[in-house]
C-alpha cells in the first residue's frame, strides 16, 4: 500500500501518517513513498527528510513567471505537471494533509483515470465553512453566538472545493471563553487521530472496489 502525501506547513498532520505506518504494531499498514509541497519553507518537507522519505517542492510561481500574462494557463501546467509528479510514484492513494492549492480536473482526471483515489482533510463539518481560514471563520461564529460546534472531515477530493463525500465526519463542540489558539488545538488532536482513520478506510476501499471489479 503506497500513499503519497500534499502539504503546505507544518505537517504535524504528515507526522501522524508516518508514526503510524511506522508504530509497532503498525496502525496504518502502508508506507508514505513521497511527499509534495507547494511551499518551499514548509515544516512537513523537514519531517520528511528526517523520517527519510523523498520530496519535491512543486512551485506554482515559476510557471507563473514562465508565462506572467496568462495566470490561469500558467494554472493548469502546473496541475498538469503535478498529476505526472503524483503518477510517477505509482501511489495507491494520496492524501491532501494541509494542502492549500486548489486541484482543477487537470489534476485531478489522470489520477482518476489511473485509477487513483485523493482525499481530503478538512477542519469543518460538511457544507459549513468551504475554504480557507475554516477554523477561524467558525471561531468567529460562535463569538456571534450562530453555532455551538464545528468539526473535521476526510473526504473524497473533486473539483468543487470541501464537496467530495465525507469517509469520516468528527463534530467538536465549542466551548465559552476559549481561545482561538486552543481550539485549534483540541481540533489538531482530533484531526492527528482521523487522518489516519481515514487513511486506512480509504485503502480498504479502495481494495474492497478493486476486488469487486476482477
Ligand atoms: N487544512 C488544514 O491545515 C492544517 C494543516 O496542519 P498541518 O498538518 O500542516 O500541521 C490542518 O488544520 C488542516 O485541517
Amino acid at each position: 500500500r503506497r500513499i503519497l502525501v500534499l502539504i503546505s506547513g507544518n505537517g504535524s498532520n504528515l507526522q501522524a501518517l508516518i508514526d503510524a505506518s511506522r508504530a509497532n504494531p503498525s496502525t496504518l499498514e502502508a508506507s508514505i513513498i513521497h511527499v509534495i509541497s507547494n511551499k518551499k519553507a514548509a515544516y512537513g518537507l523537514k519531517r520528511a527528510a528526517n523520517a527519510g522519505i523523498p520530496s519535491t517542492y512543486h512551485n506554482l510561481l515559476a510557471y507563473k513567471n514562465k508565462n506572467p500574462n496568462n495566470p490561469q494557463e500558467a494554472r493548469e501546467a502546473y496541475d498538469a505537471d503535478l498529476a505526472k509528479l503524483i503518477l510517477a510514484q505509482t501511489p495507491d492513494l494520496v492524501v491532501c494533509a494541509g494542502w492549500m492549492h486548489i486541484l482543477s480536473p487537470t489534476a485531478l482526471d489522470p489520477l482518476e483515470e489511473a485509477g487513483v483515489d485523493i482525499i481530503n482533510l478538512h477542519p469543518a463539518l460538511p457544507g459549513q465553512f468551504d475554504g480557507a481560514n475554516a477554523i477561524e471563520r467558525a471561531y468567529e461564529e460562535f463569538q456571534r453566538g450562530e453555532i455551538t460546534k464545528t468539526g473535521i472531515m476526510i473526504h473524497y477530493v473533486i473539483a468543487a472545493v470541501d464537496k467530495g463525500t465525507p469517509i469520516i465526519v468528527r463534530e467538536i463542540e465549542m466551548i465559552k471563553g476559549e481561545s482561538l489558539g486552543d481550539l485549534e488545538n483540541r481540533m489538531h488532536v482530533v484531526e492527528h487521530v482521523e487522518i489516519v482513520n481515514g487513511t486506512r478506510i480509504a485503502l480498504e476501499e479502495r481494495e474492497r472496489s478493486k476486488q469487486a471489479s476482477e
